[in-house]
């Protein structure tokens, strides 16, 4: 355990109380040139680890061991500090108990038995995502150490063929995580398919997903794939999932728990091989009157991630105006060398409630409109400028508009984001409300 080691020689712990895998195992990570230290009990490993914690790159634990499981192991070292990231081993009938630990912030499980390509690979990627300084400041999802804990997850994630649910704010990066989570998943060279549950219409929503049969409903003239099947072997990214009515969560549920659907008219099984990842701005949080079905929420709720509200990550702010005016003057050929120093104080102090989507339109705005070569606190935020005499008259249709979308969206925050509900209190049909929130430029 003293032994001289060059720095970048991976120094991995390994709990298995098998002889025959525990041997298999510490051969093959020294081959790779890793040097390994290996416990057959878990009380020898809670106290020997306690010890040597900051020297380790990561723990490779069995999680049923002859004497206390790897559970508790785990429980025991996560009070201490410094403790490295654990890579769980585990039966079959151990996935349960395995996600919960990941939960808690193990990095990362693996099925037995499994192909030592993809173990030695998870055990890179286990260091690498959770080590400072390993990571060599390859992140692309921002530059907070909020986002950073977000996007480690994901690379976890990405390993694995559990539902993910990502939630955060609206514009704060959602669609944008999922696709990243695809791109690190073994899927993909498959598609990946995205579908707003809220931008479709309810009657719609049913055949877009699921699909039809010729003659399933007046004017199906022809068989149509839904998203479903069309993700192929890829991922079905589920947005604004909050908003799916209940009858289709049912639907949903049943795809889920037998891996098939039917298109709509037909009865054959189609078998569902993507993988489902789902987001939402809203809590759906079961028994907090969220009217989401709880038995579907904990089948997409398996590998939850949060995506932080801009204000609550300066440092991304700062990253993202420089990263978007990068590529707005890239797109022209305007020069702008920079932003005053105010204007980057400005933007800190905004509350971005339109997340990222809201920095990026700004800075678009800016640069299309900008009088000089540093963008001003007023090119960013134009409405907090003086008004002057003309402004202080606007036309009639601009203060009908500022009215109905303010009245829309005071109904939508009551009925928690429901378009449906919302229509309903503001005594208009869902498409005409559908309508008005496109034209007035509401996201929905
Ligand atoms: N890490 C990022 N890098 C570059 N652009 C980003 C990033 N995150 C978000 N954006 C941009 O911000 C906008 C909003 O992102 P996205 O659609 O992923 O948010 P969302 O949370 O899914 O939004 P909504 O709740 O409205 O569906 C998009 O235009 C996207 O390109």
């Amino acid at each position: 355990m003293n032994r001289a080691m060059p720095p970048d020689r991976a120094r991995i712990g390994l709990v298995e109380d098998d002889p025959v895998m525990g041997g298999s195992i510490v051969q093959r990570l020294e081959l790779e040139g890793w040097d390994v230290i290996w416990w057959q009990t878990g009380s020898q490993a809670v106290g020997e680890i306690a010890g040597i914690a900051g020297a380790l790159d990561l723990v490779i634990c069995d999680i049923r061991l002859s004497d206390i499981s790897g559970e508790t192991v785990f429980e025991e070292l996560a009070r201490q500090p410094n403790v490295p990231p654990f890579l769980f081993v585990t039966g079959f009938g151990d996935i349960d108990q395995a996600v919960r630990l990941m939960r808690s912030g193990a990095v990362d499980f693996m099925t037995k038995p499994f192909a030592m390509d993809d173990f030695l690979k998870r055990i890179e990627t286990g260091r690498r995502a959770t080590r400072a300084g390993l990571r060599l400041n390859d992140y692309v999802l921002g530059q907070s150490p909020a986002i950073q804990h977000a996007e480690n997850l994901i690379h976890r994630y990405a390993a694995h063929d559990l539902p993910v649910l990502v939630t955060g704010e609206t514009g704060s990066g959602k669609e944008v995580a999922a696709r990243l989570l695809h791109q690190l998943s073994a899927r993909a060279s498959e598609p990946f398919v995205a579908v707003n549950c809220a931008a479709i219409p309810t009657d719609l929503l049913e055949s877009e997903i699921f699909g039809h049969e010729k003659g399933a409903f007046t004017g199906a003239h022809q068989r149509h794939l839904g998203y479903a099947e069309r993700a192929k072997g890829g991922t079905l990214f589920l947005d604004e999932i909050g908003d799916m009515p209940s009858a289709l969560q049912a639907k949903l549920l049943r795809l889920i728990e037998s891996a098939s659907f039917s298109r709509l008219g037909g009865e054959t099984q189609v078998p569902f091989r993507a993988r489902i990842v789902t987001a939402t701005h809203r809590n759906l949080n079961p028994g907090e009157a969220s009217g989401f079905r709880e038995d579907l929420y904990f089948r997409l709720a398996v590998l939850p991630v949060d995506i932080p509200p801009l204000r609550q990550r300066p440092e991304d702010v700062v990253w993202f105006l420089g990263r978007f005016l990068e590529d707005a003057v890239g797109r022209s050929d305007v020069r702008i060398r920079g932003y005053s120093s105010l204007t980057e104080e400005a933007a800190l102090a905004h509350p971005w409630p339109g997340n990222i989507r809201e920095l990026r339109n700004r800075v678009d705005r800016a640069v299309a409109l900008a009088t000089s070569e540093w963008l001003m606190t007023a090119d960013l935020f134009p409405e907090k400028a003086a008004p002057t005499t003309s402004q202080r008259f606007v036309p009639l249709s601009d203060v009908r508009n500022a009215a109905e979308r303010r009245q829309i969206e005071r109904a939508l925050e009551h009925t928690g984001g429901q378009i449906i509900k919302a229509a309903e209190l503001l005594g208009v049909a869902r498409t005409t409300l559908w309508e008005k929130m496109t034209r007035l430029g509401m996201r929905y």
